[in-house]
């Protein structure tokens, strides 16, 4: 695997290493060592699929609070989306900015974000799952999450008119946060 570190700090953009013979490829999307050797979490308690049926869809954009934040490895499986992250950790000097990536089911890009980081991403092609690696167990109590469409993050999403889930479209601002 690569590993380039992305603007916002503790994230990681982690690209496969394809080996590759005549019947296809193989490519490690997890190891342990080379994880620990980038100072990166190695337990995974959890793992989740996505499918989102419809391009356009935002979900997102959404953080687990204290006391257990999460750490997610993301890649998209299948099909394309423009993913989004927003640095909520109060003494980042990032604090408050947003970086986008686009994962693909052909670039099979994955991004390593750490906890106190908000991540949602919009679906650009029908039918586009996403896998999740979690470092916690799912807390729904402890499940929050920042408005897709807050003015002060002013997040250019790239395709108009949205399908949301009705929790995210009432999430709070970025400035009504604790
Ligand atoms: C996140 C999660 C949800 N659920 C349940 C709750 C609900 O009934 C159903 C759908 O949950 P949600 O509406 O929260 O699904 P979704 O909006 O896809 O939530 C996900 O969004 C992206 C952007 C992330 O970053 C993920 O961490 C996760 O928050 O699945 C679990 O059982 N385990 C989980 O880990």
């Amino acid at each position: 695997m690569k590993f380039t570190p992305a603007r916002l700090p503790g994230v990681w953009i982690i690209d496969l290493e394809l080996r590759e013979d005549e019947r296809g490829f193989l490519a490690r999307t997890f190891c342990e060592r080379e994880f620990q050797q980038h100072g990166l979490n190695t337990r995974w308690p959890q793992c989740n699929l996505t499918l989102t049926r419809r391009r356009g869809t935002i979900r997102g954009l959404h953080y687990q609070a204290d006391p257990k934040p999460e750490i997610k490895l993301i890649r998209c499986a299948v099909g394309a989306i423009w993913d989004v992250l927003v640095d909520l950790r109060r003494n980042s000097p990032t604090f408050g900015q947003w970086e986008a990536f686009e994962l693909t089911g052909q670039n099979r890009r994955m991004l390593y974000v750490p906890g106190g980081i908000a991540h949602g991403f919009q679906c650009l092609q029908d039918n586009s799952e996403v896998f999740y690696h979690m470092s916690e167990f799912y807390h729904p109590e402890l499940a929050r999450g920042v408005r897709w469409n807050d003015p002060q993050l002013a997040i250019p999403w790239p395709l108009p008119n949205p399908i949301l889930s009705e929790r995210d479209r009432q999430l709070p601002l970025l400035a009504e946060l604790p």
